[in-house]
């Protein structure tokens, strides 16, 4: 990919779209463009086809979306499903009507059934049912990934989806409502130490499963499918390796120094039992992850602390 390709990233303010612009900038890509949703919101149709009119990017990156933990998923059914269909059939639409040559779709490991068995592989999108508690945001998802994948069938064009496990890392949502897991986790021990280690309430029973990548390993990913081109039109992207909600607390509980209780809130929802990623497709492509999971965690606590007074809480 020529340096100056004019590379549309939307959703360039938050946790993954941020991480990508920085790491095209340090690649040396100096032809970036990017709008928060108060220049450019991409609900709308008619707005966001005047601004491709006008300025004609070559690459767009889909990192826009209505995004949140279990609870808010649970809680905004209609803005999970609707607000992400309308982000991305305008930003896909607008696209191939501009004739954009590349298109990277950004989805989440959440599109895969329930009881797929694990680790998940690819091939079993809609093979059976969804979890409850994000079916909308990943039927969402799912049309992204083909939308996608029609245009790369109907008209050839390197539209391609790229399904992230859990990602965590600096700019995430430290929202103890609308967070996920990992940014909860760090602000509720930090807090907890803080006040003389007072106990701290987690959500569920500690059993489910899940597998956590670093979003500057995310932006990698990004960065190395916009440099070459893909056979198939949709890769997992993650670390293939999970842990239990019990022993994710355990580990941020010691790298924060917190030493009081955990309370298991069990009228708070577990979600899926397990949802680990088959990334042989990646790897076989040529891109794995890099940084571990104590180590990523250790880098984000310490951007926590750094940024305390500037923390992102996002509301719905
Ligand atoms: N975080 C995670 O664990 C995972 C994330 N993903 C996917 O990665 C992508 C990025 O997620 P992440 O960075 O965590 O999310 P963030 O919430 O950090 O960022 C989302 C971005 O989308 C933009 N956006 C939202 N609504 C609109 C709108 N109506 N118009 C314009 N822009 C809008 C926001 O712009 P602004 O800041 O200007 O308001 C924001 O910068 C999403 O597609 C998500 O589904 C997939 C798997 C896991
Ligand atoms: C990325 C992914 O993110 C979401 O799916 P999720 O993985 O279930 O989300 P989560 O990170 O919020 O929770 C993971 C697990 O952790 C438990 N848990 C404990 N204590 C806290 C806690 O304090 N906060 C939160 N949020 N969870 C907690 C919680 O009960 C659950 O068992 C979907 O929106 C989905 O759409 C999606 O794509």
């Amino acid at each position: 990919m020529n340096k100056s390709t004019k590379i549309y990233i939307a959703g360039h303010r938050g946790m993954v779209g941020s991480a990508i612009w920085r790491a095209l900038e340090s690649k040396g890509y100096t032809n970036l463009l990017g709008k928060s949703s108060k220049e450019l919101d991409l609900k709308n149709q008619n707005k966001v086809n005047e601004f491709f009119d006008s300025e004609k990017p070559d690459v767009v990156i889909d990192a826009a979306a209505r995004v949140g933990g279990i609870l808010a998923n649970n809680d905004y059914p209609y803005q999970f499903l609707m607000e992400n269909m309308q982000i991305q059939n305008n930003l896909i639409d607008a696209s191939l009507k501009a004739d954009v040559q590349k298109f990277i779709f950004l989805g989440s490991s959440c599109i895969y059934p329930k009881f797929a068995p694990q680790p998940l592989k690819e091939d079993c999108l809609l093979t059976s049912s969804l979890e409850p508690t994000n079916e909308w945001y990943a039927l969402a998802k799912i049309t992204g990934v083909k939308a996608c994948e029609a245009i790369r069938k109907q008209f050839g064009k390197d539209y391609i989806s790229l399904m992230p496990t859990n990602l965590y890392g600096s700019f995430d949502n430290f929202d103890l409502n609308t967070s996920h897991v990992l940014p909860a986790m760090i602000r509720k021990f930090h807090e907890a130490k803080n006040n003389g280690n007072s106990p701290v309430t987690l959500w569920g029973s500690g059993t489910p499963m899940r597998e956590f990548l670093h979003v500057e390993d995310m932006a990698e990913a990004v960065v190395f499918a916009l440099e070459n081109e893909f056979k198939d039109n949709l890769y997992n992207v993650g670390t293939g390796v999970d842990l239990t909600i019990k022993e994710l607390a355990e580990l941020i509980q010691k790298i924060v120094g917190h030493q009081g209780d955990i309370i298991w809130d069990s009228s708070k929802p577990d979600g899926t039992p397990r949802k680990l990623m088959d990334v042989s497709k990646m790897t076989q492509a040529g891109w794995k992850a890099k940084i571990g999971l104590e180590e990523g965690i250790q880098s984000t606590y310490q951007w926590f602390l750094d940024n305390q007074d500037s923390i992102k809480e996002v509301k719905i």
